[in-house]
């Protein structure tokens, strides 16, 4: 998959986010404090990813700041984006399964590699649900204005 990736800094997580996704064999587009951006706050460089996913220039996004908050606020202000704030497997598989997330935000502070590695298996392993109320809420949080 072509995945595109921001943080805001390299601390923490910051410094093998991209690295983790390429191994796992994907394209990965950077911004941020990842990339030459001369923006690199966590509102410009969510943004940029968040973009990438709307306008089809990546298949999903993971998007990241100290705490995951800023990144996940930001990215969701782009029309076509569902981010969610993962902590843990779970909550990665059920945004996925449930929510058709499709930008995986993520907090540098909270997020050791072993727990990324975790998220980032139950991420990509999710598949979204059939279930028709589930869709039908994910079809209404898309016309939500
Ligand atoms: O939501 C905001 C993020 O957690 C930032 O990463 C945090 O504010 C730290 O950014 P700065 O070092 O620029 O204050």
């Amino acid at each position: 998959m072509k995945i595109s990736v921001s943080a805001d800094m390299l601390d923490g997580i910051g410094a093998d986010i991209a690295e983790e996704l390429r191994k796992r064999g994907h394209e990965v587009l950077v911004h941020g404090a990842l990339s030459d951006d001369e923006s690199n706050d966590w509102a410009r460089a969510s943004e940029a990813a968040a973009r990438d996913v709307a306008e089809g220039r990546a298949d999903q996004g993971v998007v990241c700041c100290w705490t995951g908050t800023g990144a996940s606020i930001a990215a969701n202000k782009v029309a076509g984006v569902r981010a969610a704030l993962c902590t843990d497997a779970y909550t990665a598989q059920g945004a996925r399964r449930w929510n058709d997330a499709n930008v995986l935000a993520l907090s540098l502070r909270m997020t050791s590699l072993p727990l990324l590695d975790e998220i980032l298996d139950a991420w990509f392993a999710a598949d979204v649900t059939d279930d028709e109320d589930d869709l039908a809420s994910i079809d209404h949080v898309a016309k939500i204005r």
